[in-house]
């Protein structure tokens, strides 16, 4: 196995952390990151990197099976360089693919999973690149936003980002990772989240109306759902959000988005979707 310390002196970088660059140092948080994977007997025939760095993980990554390949995406040219010649082997053996370019913006290809300690300042827009396609996820993220992820009805963190996450797997903190594990050390602790894939136990009819509807009621978080639904039209495109609120449960009505599941959200954007006459061109 390569060793981390030895792949950064021979990149000739530091990490910058003005580009999200804090590379793994720790071998044993190395070792440990494929078995998640492993645990759960993930498909690992095509693992997907998001950001190599100077290889640490790939190198884990490649050592995983004798017949899975790697494609790995880095945006700084010169670190995707150096990833070209360090793996030059790998490359020309047809297991290791590198995209030079942003994870935002370039062509990912079909992976059967991906395991990738994420650049910080685009967690969120990867992660829901990478959620949609239904592959097993293990992905690092600052701590607090994987608790933001994990959080449950009733509880501080739980938010937007909770309900739709679960919205497309069971999220599950795996680890949490002291600053010390990178170089150089980002400003807060991380934390390891395993996302299985799975179908949510509600149904919703159009999604980007409810991932939409939802993002709104929390933007109104403080207020009873009845205002929030009211306050929101210009987020949520709804034409008649008072035939909603006459239509919907008081019950419901008088909750506050923190303490709604996202089975009730999901029955009320159904709800919304059917008397609110949703109209995308007004949906800010
Ligand atoms: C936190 S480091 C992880 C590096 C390596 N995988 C490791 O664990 O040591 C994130 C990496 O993502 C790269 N990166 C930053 N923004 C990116 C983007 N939008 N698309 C692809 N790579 C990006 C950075 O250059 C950096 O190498």
């Amino acid at each position: 196995m390569r060793d981390p310390d030895g792949l950064t002196a021979r990149a000739g970088v530091r990490g910058d952390p003005d580009r999200d660059q804090h590379f793994l140092v720790d071998d044993r948080v190395l070792d440990r990151l494929p078995t998640y994977l492993q645990e759960i007997d993930a498909d690992t025939d095509h693992v997907l990197e998001i950001g190599g760095g100077t290889g640490a993980l790939t190198d884990r990554l490649l050592a995983m099976g004798d017949e899975g390949k790697v494609t790995v995406v880095e945006r700084d040219r010169e670190l995707a360089e150096f990833l070209r010649e360090e793996f030059a082997d790998e490359i020309a053996a047809g297991n290791l693919t590198v995209i030079e370019g942003d994870a935002l913006e370039v062509d990912l290809p079909e992976f059967t999973a991906s395991l990738s300690n994420l650049p910080y300042g685009v967690s969120s827009e990867i992660t829901f690149r990478l959620l949609p396609e239904g592959r097993p996820l293990v992905l690092m993220f600052q701590r607090e936003f994987a608790e933001r992820m994990v959080a449950e009805p009733g509880t501080s963190e739980y938010g937007r980002l909770s309900v739709s996450t679960q919205h497309y797997a069971a999220p599950e903190i795996v680890e949490t990772i002291p600053k010390e594990a990178f170089s150089p050390p980002p400003a807060v602790e991380s934390a390891v989240v395993r996302l299985e894939p799975r179908d949510p136990d509600y149904e919703v009819g159009d999604e980007e109306f409810f991932l939409r509807f939802v993002k709104a009621l929390f933007t109104q978080r403080r207020k009873t759902i009845r205002n929030a639904i009211r306050n929101t039209a210009h987020i949520t495109g709804l034409e008649a959000p008072e035939a909603v609120v006459e239509a919907a449960d008081e019950e419901l009505l008088r909750k506050r988005a923190d303490a709604m599941a996202p089975a009730e959200f999901a029955a009320l954007a159904e709800l919304a979707a059917e008397v609110g006459e949703p109209n995308e061109a007004r949906a800010q």
